[in-house]
């Protein structure tokens, strides 16, 4: 079986007879070369570190992602836009940090949504923010700073969109023809690399940010938050899009790559300190008549698990100027919804059962369930599961999350518990693995312990909510042993993903902290430290200005 991936978004690089060039580095475009980027920042940016304005930095929408106020004190910012490129600072601490908290959060997130006078409207269309939180002796320093990608650098040079992001794309070059246009999004070129969904840390230490689009694979240094390089992967699997989230290990990662022209998966990996992913296996989809949408995917010791659900990709839908209702996807109830489990080793499939209908966007961990024998019967996988309703899509566009009128919008969602049974039967099953009323139906950017990844787990940590409400604003902690939550809440704030700490030397699952950043009612922000056994607060240590909602976040143990 061939590796290379025959996605359709490659067929111009193919057939213009030039096989084997990585994604991003379209012949002929030497922009798209691997180079460091942080060269232009020095030009480009402002002074290396500007001092925070006495009010918050953000900036209203003007056009089309609805009207927005001024982002004055007073007023929640997590939807407005960071204006400025960077600043760096100490941090005021309320409460008593623990001192063995010694390393830096990180968080990615698309925080940059205006251009000029033009307004983004959704918010994952935003251009990539980094924010850093660095501890030590019971100390905190805070930072910020966009990321260089190509996307950016052009939108800021040319004061317009110039790549294809997840909603808006560029206005239609006159210049260009249709099959100019075409040619241009099938060969990559037109994709946008702008990384503003995670951020990963590598076994050999090199800190990654990360999107859908493979060229969107950016270096970055973590102390500094410059951007260093684009990741170039070395192999020639090809692809142009992949999975948000690798599953990432001290030795390895993984990721998988939708195949849209014969629907299916490549599930490859690759070793740390390494940029050349191995094929492992393909999965043909039982559906169609695209892939399934496979933001994230989990992984047990043995197996990787592949989800195959009805929101799927829509190559007609990719090419539109405007935004769809499902933006580049499309709903196929029909086509069924299936969960493939391929052995590591191998590559071979060793079960794909149907299951009921779901939406997910993350799935939160997975491990084997095993007899008395210890053989292993079933692959139990989590997820934070939509209830099989893409609504949640449209409460993200930042005119609804900008909107919030006291009446409750967010749709409802859970930890959805697959159980994938390895005897042959066709059938799997989908159930929550807790009333979700223990977490207000809000379920959504979830964390675990690190050392319980692929393995039997009992806590997890998310975005919850407490209603009403159109967006989820509270932290929970999830007992999937005892089937409670416990929920931290403050009035009027959002709290972004609880990423779980282990305090060194741990020996207890939940012996640590929950770091978030929370935007809060009155327009300012700060990183949040909770005790993740008893989930209360320990400390705040706060910007002196708010900061935009973010995504995903890592953490970097600092070196010894
Ligand atoms: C640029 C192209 C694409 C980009 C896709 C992107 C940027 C997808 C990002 C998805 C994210 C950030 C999902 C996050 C979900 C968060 C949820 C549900 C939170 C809920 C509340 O807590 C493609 C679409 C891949 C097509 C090519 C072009
Ligand atoms: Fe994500």
């Amino acid at each position: 079986m061939s590796p290379t991936i025959s996605s359709s978004l490659c067929t111009v690089a193919a057939l213009s007879g030039r096989p084997g060039r990585r994604a991003g580095q379209p012949g002929g475009n030497k922009r798209a070369v691997a180079q460091p980027l942080a060269a232009a920042a020095v030009t480009e940016a402002p002074p290396a570190v500007i001092a925070p304005p006495p009010r918050p930095v953000v900036s209203a929408p003007r056009r089309r992602g609805g009207r927005g106020v001024d982002g004055g004190a007073d007023e929640l910012v997590a939807w407005k836009s960071i204006r400025q490129e960077r600043w760096e600072g100490a941090l005021e601490v309320e409460g008593k940090l623990p001192t063995w908290l010694d390393g830096t959060y990180l968080r990615n997130g698309p925080g940059l949504w205006d251009l000029g006078d033009y307004g983004f409207r959704h918010l994952f269309d935003g251009y990539a923010t980094l924010v850093r939180v660095s501890f030590r002796d019971g100390h905190a320093v805070g930072a910020h700073r966009q990321i260089e990608s190509e996307a950016y650098k052009a939108a800021r040079q040319h004061g317009k969109v110039c790549y294809r992001e997840f909603s808006e794309v560029p206005k239609p070059d006159s210049f260009k023809s249709l099959v100019g246009q075409l040619a241009s999004l099938f060969s990559g070129n037109s994709l946008t690399d702008n990384s503003n969904t995670g951020v990963v840390r590598l076994g050999d230490g090199r800190v990654l940010c990360l999107t859908e689009t493979v060229k969107g694979s950016i270096v970055v240094d973590p102390d500094t938050l410059d951007t260093v390089s684009k990741f170039e992967y070395e192999d020639k699997l090809g692809g142009l899009i992949h999975s948000a989230h690798p599953i990432v290990t001290d030795t390895e990662f993984w990721t998988l790559i939708p195949d849209l022209i014969r629907p299916g998966y490549v599930v490859a990996r690759m070793d740390a300190g390494s940029n050349e992913r191995q094929f492992v296996g393909r999965v043909d989809c039982r559906g169609g008549p695209a892939p399934g949408w496979v933001h994230s995917f989990p992984v047990t010791e043995n197996y990787v698990v592949v989800p195959e659900m009805p929101l799927r990709y829509c190559a007609a839908n990719l090419l539109r100027a405007e935004p769809t209702p499902l933006y580049k996807f499309q709903w196929h109830l029909e086509s069924g919804s299936y969960m493939h489990v391929m052995c590591k080793a191998s590559g071979k499939i060793v079960a794909s059962v149907e299951v009921p209908p779901f939406v997910t966007f993350h799935f939160i961990n997975a491990y084997e369930e095993k007899d008395e024998e210890g053989r292993v019967t079933a692959i139990i996988a989590d997820c934070c599961e939509h209830n099989a309703d893409t609504s949640i899509l449209d409460n993200l566009r930042l005119h609804n999350l900008r909107a919030f009128t006291g009446e409750d919008v967010l749709t409802d969602a859970r930890v959805g518990r697959f159980r994938i049974p390895l005897d042959g039967s066709p059938f799997g099953e989908l159930e929550a693995a807790l009333d979700p009323e223990e977490h207000g139906r809000g379920m959504d950017m979830c964390s675990i312990n690190p050392a319980h990844l692929g393995k039997e787990y009992r806590y997890a940590y998310a975005c919850g909510a407490r209603r009403p409400c159109n967006f989820p604003n509270t932290l929970t902690k999830i007992d999937l042993v005892e089937k409670t939550a416990k929920n931290w809440y403050e009035e009027g704030a959002v709290p972004s993903e609880p990423y779980f700490v282990a305090r060194p030397g741990a020996v207890e699952e939940d012996d640590g902290v929950a770091i978030s950043m929370v935007s809060a009612k009155d327009g300012s922000g700060y990183a949040l430290v909770l005790d993740a056994k008893t989930f209360k607060e320990i400390a705040r240590a706060k910007f002196p200005y708010g900061l935009p909602y973010g995504l995903h976040c890592c953490w970097v143990p600092r070196d010894k």
